[in-house]
């Protein structure tokens, strides 16, 4: 919870002011009884006009002054609550971004999503609660026990007797609940998980008619939430109304006790009706305590999980300053020194012994079964995970040399699924560089073979592109992509399977304009066609995690079982071809 006293340290003064006027309205909650008392025993009961005009008009300014209490209460908590929910998503935002790409998979991306919205509101709603309720309860609570006692020592015996009982009740219901609520909160990662799933793999779960099997699962999860919800309330619902009858039995041994006291002329009948007043006062705030303690412990889970977030490990491996010593003179250049890598420690690892080297300005092809740990190798150079053994060179330099904005200055990769954003198609492309000048976009759309169907689009350049790239074709949003790296003019681009839905004439066109207009650019091209691949400088063939052969086309064709028996599928002409 230590990453909330930033936020205390912030706010602290105006939360202290809410709480001052909260004070005053309780004082005046709790004064107004006492007044009543009087106007009923000094003033009614004696027909004392004088006497009921001066404690009517005291009310009524301690009434105001009240009320004036409550709006700047009010306005005062709603400020402080909602800055502090606002700046703490914010630095939930932030500290999100800087977590390591295994700490992203760890939390898992849906469960972040509920910590960033739910959660923080959880949290907000706690605080805001606690400058209007939460404090004003026990004040008053304890303001009601006291002006009581004040009232009639030995009625009061009666609230003593009570006050323990209750608070046990409350603590109980605490301790009950709260892996209740822990548990509803992980209930709802779950509901946001299916969902994330359903509405990333929309089309395809219609095209296979899978609407129901995904309904369904739904369905389970949430099914699961509402039970668990369920469940959490009706511990609530069994505890609050054995606090309400205690509290109810209360008042009517008040009632009793204080109705044999005005029998025998001990008490006043505006004594009994303060006193009454005073314990529905108690009973009010009771229940308020109560619901408090119901808040304080989901929030106490919301922030727990924030707190895993907050605390969790952020991505420290890069070095901070530039080291002056890294020249450009391999510019380019790429050196795997037997890497080994596995995702999760003391498991088989998913790339071995892995070990080339790239020249400044080649090509690399790389090509291998799925799952044989192509994208991986392609995320080890970018340093979203680090080898557990041997090291990467790029430029001539270990890449742990580098600071994060260098290294991702100098390599630019299209990942095998594009990502757009809402906008439209220059800023796309523009989001590589932001100070790219247009006829660097276009120079970089050409080179991707993008130019041409940009121009034909309503608004060209301009045309506005839907979430995720709805309204353009699998082809068109893989070359937006590529024109967005280029416009970077990286070191080493790493294109993952990034032509995988354009046509093997687009393909070629690309590929060849690329090695025209980028001579001195090294790249590094994983893809499952041969055809992409097969002129390539050097073409590395993975399988099962390990190197099975490096050549040229012409090489592999003899030596890798594997490269013969996918050209021979693949290449048009049903045989093989050299060359
Ligand atoms: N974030 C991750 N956490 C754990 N395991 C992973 C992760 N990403 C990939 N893997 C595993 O690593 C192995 C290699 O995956 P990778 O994506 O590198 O294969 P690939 O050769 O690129 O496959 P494809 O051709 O299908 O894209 C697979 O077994 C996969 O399950």
């Amino acid at each position: 919870m230590n990453y909330l006293t930033v936020y205390w340290k912030r706010y602290r003064i105006r939360f202290l002011l809410a709480i001052f006027f909260l004070s005053l309205e309780a004082l005046s909650d709790l004064l107004q009884p006492a007044l009543m008392a009087r106007i009923v025993d000094q003033g009614i009961a004696q027909m004392n006009m004088p006497q009921i005009e001066r404690y009517g008009l005291l009310m009524l300014l301690i009434t105001a002054i009240g009320a004036v209490c409550a709006s700047m209460r009010n306005i005062l908590s709603g400020i402080v609550s909602q800055r502090f929910a606002q700046d703490l998503r914010q630095d939930l935002y932030i500290k999100i971004q800087s977590l390591p790409q295994s700490g992203v998979d760890q939390l898992g991306s849906a469960s972040l999503i509920t910590r960033l919205t739910n959660d923080v509101t959880r949290v907000q709603t706690f605080a805001n609660g606690l400058m209007r309720i939460m404090v004003k309860a026990p004040l008053v609570g304890i303001g009601s026990l006291f002006m009581a006692i004040h009232l009639n020592a030995r009625l009061s015996l009666v609230l003593l007797g009570i006050a323990p009982m209750i608070a046990s009740l409350i603590v109980l219901n605490m301790k009950i609940s709260y892996p209740f609520f822990r548990n509803v909160q992980l209930a709802l990662d779950r509901v946001n998980r299916s969902m994330q799933d359903y509405l990333s793999g929309i089309r395809v779960i219609k095209v296979f008619n899978r609407s129901d099997y995904e309904q369904e699962r739904f369905q389970i999860n949430n099914k699961k939430l509402g039970h668990l919800s369920s469940s959490a309330s009706k511990v609530g619902s069994i505890f609050s109304p054995m606090i309400n009858l205690s509290v109810n039995i209360g008042i009517l041994a008040i009632l009793w006790f204080g109705g044999i006291g005005v029998n025998h002329g001990t008490m006043q009948v505006g004594s009994i009706i303060a006193f009454t007043n005073y314990m529905m006062q108690l009973l009010f705030a009771i229940m308020m305590v109560n619901n408090a303690f119901n808040m304080l412990v989901r929030a106490k889970a919301s922030v727990e999980r924030i707190g895993d977030v907050m605390n969790h490990e952020s991505d420290e491996r890069f070095p901070k300053k530039t080291n002056q010593k890294l020249g450009c003179e391999n510019r380019g250049a790429l050196h795997f020194r037997d890497v080994t890598f596995s995702f999760y420690k003391n498991q088989e690892p998913v790339l071995k012994d892995i070990h080339f080297q790239v020249k400044p300005g080649e090509t690399l092809g790389i090509i291998g079964p799925i799952a044989s740990g192509k994208s991986t190798l392609a995320q080890l150079i970018l340093r979203f995970y680090d080898p557990d053994r041997g090291e990467i060179l790029f430029n001539g330099h270990d890449i742990k040399n580098y600071t994060e904005e260098e290294l991702r200055k100098k390599i630019a990769i299209v990942p095998q699924r594009p990502l757009l954003f809402s906008g439209s198609v220059i800023e796309n492309i523009r989001w590589g560089d932001d100070q790219a000048s247009n006829e660097s976009v276009y120079q970089a759309a050409q080179i991707a073979d993008a130019d041409h169907f940009i121009r034909l689009l309503p608004h060209g350049y301009e045309s506005l592109i839907g979430q995720g790239g709805v309204n353009l074709s699998g082809g068109q949003k893989q070359r937006i992509s590529i024109a967005r790296a280029l416009i970077r003019k990286p070191d080493l681009l790493i294109l993952d399977d990034a032509t995988s839905a354009v046509d093997a004439h687009t393909d070629k066109m690309i590929r060849c304009r690329l090695r025209q207009s980028l001579k001195s650019m090294t790249c590094v091209m994983i893809s499952q066609k041969v055809s992409s691949i097969k002129d390539a400088d050097q073409i590395v063939v993975i399988n099962g995690g390990r190197i099975e052969a490096i050549g040229k086309h012409a090489d592999l064709l003899t030596r890798s079982s594997f490269y013969r028996e996918v050209c021979a599928t693949q290449l048009s002409d049903g045989g093989v071809q050299h060359g």
